[in-house]
C-alpha cells in the first residue's frame, strides 16, 4: 500500500494562467516510486501545461511542486534532469549531426549537471573513454533495440527509431522520475504494443516511476498503475484505471470519444 510520505513528487494546489485563461486550477497530485502514472484528458485540459511545469519550462501562478519534499519553484530546466527528473517531447529534438550513442550520451551529460549545450559537445570525447558510462549507454541502447545503430547517425532513422533514441537518452540521466510526453503518437498498432512492454520493462530495470501524458487511452489503461483524468485544468478522477475508465466525469469529459 503506498502512503503519502512516499510520495516521490507533489504538486500542491498549482495554479498556471495565461492572460485570462486559467490551464491549471489548484491541481494536486502525487506520483510515488516506481509507479506508472498515466496522466489524460481531452484536448485542453492542461496537460502539457502540468508537464511543462514539472519541467521548469512553464512558472506557476500559485502553489508548489515538491521532489522528495523540496519545493522545486527555483530550478531551471536543466537543473531538474541533474535532479533525477527526465522527460521526453512530443516532438523530438534529436542532435541530427550526432551518432546514436552521442545522442544518448549528452543525457549522460546533463546527469552530471553539465547544462550548457558547449560542455556537452566539449565533453562528449572525454566522456566517450570512461567505461562507465560506455557500458551503461550501451545496457540502454541494447534494451531499446538500438545496439546495432549505436554508431549510425540520426538522420537515416525513421519516427518509432528516434521515439526510442529519445527515450534512451532521457534514461541515460539516470532518472527517478521519466516523464513520457505522448510517446506514442505517431506509432502504428505494432509499435504501440512494443512500447507498452517497453514502458514495463524501463520500470522495472531501471527502478524509476513513469508520468505519462498520453492520448492513447488504451495504451494509458493497460500500463498505468494508476490513472489521473484531468479536465478545464481540474483534476476529476484519480485511480485505478478501470475505475478512472468508468468514472461519469471522465466518460463526460470525452463525450464523443471512445473512452469506454
Ligand atoms: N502558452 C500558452 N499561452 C496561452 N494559453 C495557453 C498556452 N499553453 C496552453 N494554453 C491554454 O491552456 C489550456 C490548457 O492547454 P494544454 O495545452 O495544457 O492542454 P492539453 O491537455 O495538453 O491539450 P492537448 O491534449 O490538446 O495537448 C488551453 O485552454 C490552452 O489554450
Amino acid at each position: 500500500m503506498l502512503h503519502k510520505g512516499d510520495a516521490l513528487l507533489e504538486v500542491c494546489d498549482l495554479t498556471v494562467q495565461f492572460g485570462g485563461v486559467v490551464a491549471l486550477n489548484e491541481i494536486s497530485l502525487e506520483i510515488y516510486n516506481q509507479e506508472i502514472l498515466g496522466l489524460i484528458g481531452p484536448n485542453g485540459a492542461g496537460k502539457t501545461t502540468l508537464f511543462n511545469c514539472l519541467s521548469r519550462l512553464y512558472r506557476q501562478s500559485s502553489g508548489d511542486i515538491l521532489v522528495h519534499g523540496q519545493s522545486i519553484t527555483p530550478f531551471s530546466p536543466e537543473d531538474m534532469a541533474a535532479r533525477g527528473i527526465g522527460r521526453t517531447f512530443q516532438n523530438i529534438a534529436l542532435f541530427e549531426t550526432m551518432t546514436v550513442f552521442d545522442n544518448v550520451l549528452t543525457g549522460a551529460q546533463f546527469a552530471m549537471n553539465c547544462g550548457l549545450a558547449a560542455d556537452i559537445f566539449g565533453g562528449v570525447k572525454l566522456r566517450r573513454e570512461r567505461g562507465e558510462t560506455r557500458d551503461r549507454i550501451m545496457h540502454l541502447l541494447s534494451l531499446l533495440d538500438l545496439a546495432d545503430i549505436a554508431d549510425h547517425g540520426i538522420a537515416d532513422q525513421n519516427f518509432a527509431v528516434r521515439k526510442r533514441i529519445e527515450f534512451a537518452r532521457a534514461l541515460a540521466a539516470k532518472p527517478s522520475l521519466l516523464m513520457l510526453d505522448e510517446p506514442a503518437g505517431g506509432l502504428n498498432r505494432e509499435e504501440v504494443a512494443h512500447l507498452e512492454d517497453l514502458i514495463r520493462q524501463v520500470r522495472d530495470q531501471f527502478k524509476v516511476a513513469v508520468l505519462l501524458v498520453e492520448h492513447h487511452l488504451n495504451l494509458v489503461m493497460k500500463v498505468s498503475d494508476r490513472v489521473v483524468a484531468m479536465d478545464f485544468g481540474q483534476k476529476i478522477a484519480d485511480g485505478l484505471p478501470q475505475a478512472v475508465r468508468a468514472h461519469p466525469q471522465v466518460l463526460q469529459a470525452y463525450l464523443g470519444e471512445d473512452v469506454a
